[in-house]
């Protein structure tokens, strides 16, 4: 069993010596304490622990069995045991792994993108200017993401997503869009989404033309049977998750926006970091410390939410991508094998891009009573053509982090800066379709394996599922054909037909 009590040990223990003077202790701490993998690298030399407290983590990381772990998932084992799949997500994009399960799943991935291939030239020879791609949670975040950080100015054709099922999302996407010009991609992997069949029928009304219809499913028959041409129906599998699905056929808008090659070289980003993530010596491992930084300010200093700070405007969806991929992964309290967890899992996860969020909500990170460790992703070389605001922007990420760690004293209370706010700073040399997929799967393998460390499965999401029965269940009563069981919902119901 993973010990957490000796992590919590180190905490007590390394209370009263903050980062700056860790810094102090060991000049080569600041170098010591980075990583890098091809175009990314990682500073977690103003995290919180010192040499022991690591010690300590890499000790929880074998108990974990964190390195056989990474093998089973690149194995095409069992790990999402409560559904009885694998999880194989890195076998849509190479793979480091020679198990026949992983080996079989990876070839039917690449056949896939041989079609996508297909219809991607299809679409764009067919004199279309925008698509509208309609999913939600893991059948949109993730493609949303890549298409709005990577696309070029003067794409062939601008890709819009749609996913909430409040009409005015539909009416907003739509506006300005011709039904002539236009295609439409379906993506659900199981194609019962409720959003996605009523905004999925909005949008194929609207266009009044099925042949510009396409779907991305693991259901070939319920897309179909919503009257979707089989050869324009790209496939999706069980053993993929929703939240890891943006590498196979899910990221059709993806390629769309940005062209296969490009998409190609997301997957290559990814797989290498896949390679690393399996290959690489535990101290030498990314993957490794990303998740061990974590578990200890989860478990060993007690801190209950996390951001996720982009500097950089093409990464402003990242927050987004990641609440998903954290906390629908992590956001159990049962352990595997049923028993009740002894330690919290995942903390909120929020953030947004710098340096908007400087003049938001970093008051409350410097000053505030509460500890929020900290992602910091910068990217070293601008494309933007501006310069002089890149290194502004590159300053206030340097100073950001620094002055959280350092602090400054005052004897005003309200000008006092208490410090030792740990943080991680990710740095891409620039941000490449391969960089990013590199960074993406940072997270993807930093959650599984946090998920090793804790005894849960980061790969089912039974707790959205109550929500979705119960609203269900309402729509008789909100057409006035049923009463609802529960009295505060009847008033309120009764309350919106008096109103509506
Ligand atoms: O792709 P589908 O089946 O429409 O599901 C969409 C999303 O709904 C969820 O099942 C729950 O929100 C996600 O895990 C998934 O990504």
């Amino acid at each position: 069993m993973p010990d957490f009590a000796t992590l919590r040990s180190h905490a007590a223990r390394l209370a009263d010596t903050p980062v700056v003077r860790l810094l102090q202790d060991d000049p080569e701490r600041a170098r010591a304490l980075s990583l890098r993998v091809g175009p990314l690298y990682a500073n977690f030399a103003r995290q919180r622990y010192d040499g022991a407290a690591l010690d300590a983590l890499y000790a929880l990381a074998d108990q974990a069995g964190f390195a056989a772990a990474m093998r089973r998932l690149l194995d095409g084992e069992t790990v999402n045991a409560t559904e009885g799949r694998a999880a194989l997500h890195s076998a849509l994009r190479g793979n480091a792994s020679a198990a026949p399960f992983s080996r079989e799943c990876s070839a039917q991935a690449a056949q896939a993108r041989t079609r996508m291939r297909e219809l991607v030239d299809a679409v764009l020879a067919g004199g279309v200017t925008d698509v509208v791609s309609v999913g939600i949670g893991g059948s949109d975040l993730g493609p949303r993401l890549v298409a709005d950080a990577l696309a070029l100015p003067g794409a062939p054709v601008r890709v819009h997503f749609l996913s909430n099922v409040d009409g005015n999302a539909a009416r907003r996407t739509l506006v300005g869009l011709d039904p002539a010009k236009t295609a439409a991609i379906l993506i659900s992997k199981t194609f019962g989404t409720q959003e996605t069949l009523l905004n999925g029928a909005i949008v194929r009304d609207w266009l009044g033309d099925d042949a510009r219809v396409y779907a991305v499913s693991a259901n070939v028959e319920r897309a179909a049977a919503f009257g979707i041409a089989p050869e324009r129906i790209l496939p999706m599998w069980d053993w993929v998750g929703g939240r890891y699905s943006l590498w196979s056929a899910v990221g059709f808008p993806i390629a769309l926006a940005i062209g296969m090659d490009r998409f190609e070289a997301l997957l290559a980003g990814a797989a290498e970091l896949d390679a690393h993530a399996v290959e690489a010596a535990p101290r030498e491992n990314l993957a490794f410390l990303h998740a061990l930084t974590a578990l200890w300010n989860r478990n060993a200093l007690g801190l209950a939410t996390q951001a996720v700070l982009p500097y950089d405007e093409r990464l402003r969806l990242l927050p987004n991508y990641l609440q998903q991929l954290v906390m629908e992964s992590l956001g159990k309290s049962a352990r595997l094998d049923g028993a009740p967890l002894d330690e919290d899992t995942v903390p909120v996860w929020w953030g947004g891009p710098g340096t908007d969020t400087q003049h938001s909500f970093f008051q409350a990170l410097h000053q505030g009573t509460q500890v929020v460790p900290a992602d910091f992703i910068g990217v070293v070389r601008s494309e933007d053509g501006f310069e002089g605001n890149h290194r502004a922007l590159l300053a206030n990420l340097l100073a950001q982090t620094e002055a959280l760690a350092n602090g400054q004293a005052s004897d005003d209370p309200h000008r006092a800066y208490a410090g030792n706010r740990p943080s991680t700073l990710l740095l891409l040399d620039a941000l490449t379709p391969q960089s990013l997929g590199m960074l993406i799967a940072l997270y993807e393998h930093s959650v599984y394996l946090q998920s090793v460390a804790w005894g849960i499965n980061a790969f089912d999401q039974f707790g959205v599922e109550l929500g979705k029965q119960v609203a269900n269940r309402l729509l008789p009563a909100l057409e006035g054909k049923a009463e609802a069981d529960d009295a505060v919902t009847r008033v309120l119901l009764a309350e919106i037909a008096a109103r509506a």
